[in-house]
């Protein structure tokens, strides 16, 4: 059976095994978890079930596939005490660090099989959307595990390059919290508009999840379903020249734009 390490038990390391274990892809016998942090191992250890380990050495020793996910200004460090046994155990190696290269990742461990993801943290829920490129070195039995482990977390989009993995790094990697920021930014006006926060957050969120599942389980797009909100003359039609006139959708093109672009900077700043 495949034995899984993860480096780094933080937020995205969290989601991915919550939604491992809440899919049943993966006893939480077989996942071990390293990461300095007594309280962050307590609580993988409480809600999981998983096997933690303050040293990372003892996490990878009998891993067939090990998941980095510590900080990108982390990684450096992290691999050079690991790189003998990863060169001479050659597990398949799965970063979800935005913005290190394979080349570099490949110095750094020692390993040849690489996969580089980029995950977001509705994994936990089984809602994760994550964008996947192999270095040439990956087998087609350890592109198809990436694909089985990344994918019982959500869905898992194979790239054509690994530049565009710094567009999906901007576009789902961090767009959990583009949303989470309009739910902000709605809850904030309904209270101003005289509702409690009570209601104002549990209608927002409704909303939320409402808007996505329809989108998600609709053939129609999202342009039309919008149409179908905004009757001519009403209250929406209001709203959404309001944000037209704002130039929302340009600036969510510069946002994304940002985030791509520090993507692209953190490589050039980590060695790459
Ligand atoms: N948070 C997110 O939404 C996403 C994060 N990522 C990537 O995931 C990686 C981790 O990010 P987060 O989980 O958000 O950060 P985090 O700070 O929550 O987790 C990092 C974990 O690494 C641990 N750590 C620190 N030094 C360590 C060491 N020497 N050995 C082992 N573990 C060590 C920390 O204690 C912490 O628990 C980053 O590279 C980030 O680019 C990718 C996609 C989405
Ligand atoms: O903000 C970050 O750098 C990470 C990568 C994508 C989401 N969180």
């Amino acid at each position: 059976m495949t034995q899984i390490a993860f480096i780094g038990g933080g937020n995205m390391a969290t989601s991915i095994i919550g939604g491992l274990i809440r899919e049943d892809a993966v006893n939480p016998d077989l996942i071990h978890v390293s990461d300095p942090g007594e309280e962050q191992r307590q609580r993988l250890e409480a809600d999981f079930k998983v096997h933690t380990h303050a040293e990372n050495l003892d996490a990878i020793a009998n891993a067939t596939v090990v998941i980095l996910a510590v900080k990108p200004q982390m990684m450096k460090e992290v691999l050079a005490p690991l790189a003998a046994t990863l060169t001479a155990r050659q597990p398949l190696l799965i970063s979800v660090a935005a913005g290190i290269s394979l080349p570099t990742l490949q110095a750094w461990s020692g390993c040849k099989a690489v996969v580089r993801a980029m995950p977001n943290t509705p994994a936990l829920t089984g809602t994760g959307a994550t964008g996947l490129f192999a270095s040439d070195e990956v087998s087609l039995d350890q592109r198809n595990l990436a694909d089985t482990l990344i994918g019982a977390t959500g869905i898992a989009v194979w790239v054509k390059t690994e530049a565009e993995i710094d567009a999906v790094t901007a576009l789902s990697g961090s767009g959990p919290a583009y949303y989470f920021l309009m739910m902000e930014s709605m809850i904030a006006a309904g209270i101003k508009l005289g509702l409690s926060e009570d209601t104002a957050r549990r209608l927002t969120l409704q909303t939320a999840l409402g808007a996505g599942k329809m989108a998600s389980a609709s053939e129609v797009a999202p342009d039309e379903l919008r149409r179908r909100v905004t009757s001519p003359g009403g209250t929406t039609e209001q709203a959404i020249a309001t944000f037209e006139g704002a130039h929302l959708r340009d600036i969510v093109q510069a946002a994304m734009d940002a985030a791509a672009r520090r993507a692209a900077e953190l490589s050039d700043e980590l060695g790459n």
